[in-house]
């Protein structure tokens, strides 16, 4: 992160007052969809997109596979909206600009918001194409001060130091359990530490095995 780069409170709400003047959709829930989990928003009901590269202050996606699109519709009822595609900092982004989607969801009214991405296993339970559901993190980029916190503190999105104990939900974690045993797939899925790096080059044999120590479960570039 460039540590004199700002975004101001109003180009968030700019974003936000452009979105909700071109959709009627109003949702609580967003989902990011990582790697090969763009087509849960083809799913979407009563769907409305735009492409990122036509809302205001929208970030653009450069990573193929990618499809760079903001889409509302509902879900089982619920009204969502899907990132199809986010922003990682290997593509040049500052962590500012990929964190940008989360604080224009926020001023319109999301209140809960799900993450998926592509990851390494590092676990020996963990098999390719297995679910892992985070129940903490360490962020190795905010070890060393990349955060994009840095900066004046807007309170108007919360407390200078917001403390990370317990920022997966329980409940919502429960649930997807749940859900996992009820469909018959609860042994590929799994609660595990996700470790968060820069990318965009795969670990070595050495930071694998390190990461492992650490009590890493999942490796992956997802902020
Ligand atoms: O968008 P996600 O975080 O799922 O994408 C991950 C990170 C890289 O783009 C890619 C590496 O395999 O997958
Ligand atoms: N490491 C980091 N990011 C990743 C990986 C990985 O092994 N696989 C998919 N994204």
């Amino acid at each position: 992160m460039h540590s004199k780069e700002q975004i101001g409170h109003d180009e968030y709400q700019n974003t936000a007052d452009w979105l909700m003047s071109h959709t009627k959709h109003r949702p609580l829930v967003a989902i990011i969809c990582g790697s090969g989990l763009g087509m849960l928003a083809d799913t979407l009901k009563c769907q409305g997109s735009f492409d990122y590269s036509d809302i205001p202050g929208f970030p653009q996606s450069t990573v193929q596979g990618h499809a760079g699109r903001l889409v509302f519709g509902e879900l089982k009822g619920k009204s969502c909206v899907c990132m199809q595609g986010r922003f990682h900092m290997y593509e040049g982004h500052s962590l500012l600009k990929t964190t940008f989607p989360i604080r224009v969801f926020k001023l319109m009214g999301v209140e809960t918001l799900i993450v998926t991405n592509a990851a390494g296993s590092l676990a020996d339970g963990l098999q390719p194409g297995d679910i892992m559901i985070i129940k903490d993190h360490i962020n190795f980029l905010g070890l060393v001060g990349l955060n994009p916190l840095s900066g004046p503190n807007d309170d108007k999105f919360g407390p200078r130091f917001p403390a990370m104990s317990g920022c997966y939900d329980k409940g919502l974690r429960s649930l997807m359990m749940e859900i996992a045993k009820q469909m018959g797939v609860a042994g590929l899925v799994q609660e595990g530490v996700y470790a968060m790096v820069g990318g965009p080059n795969f670990e070595t044999i050495a930071e694998a095995k390190l990461l492992h120590r650490l009590g890493v479960d999942a490796v992956g570039m997802m902020y």
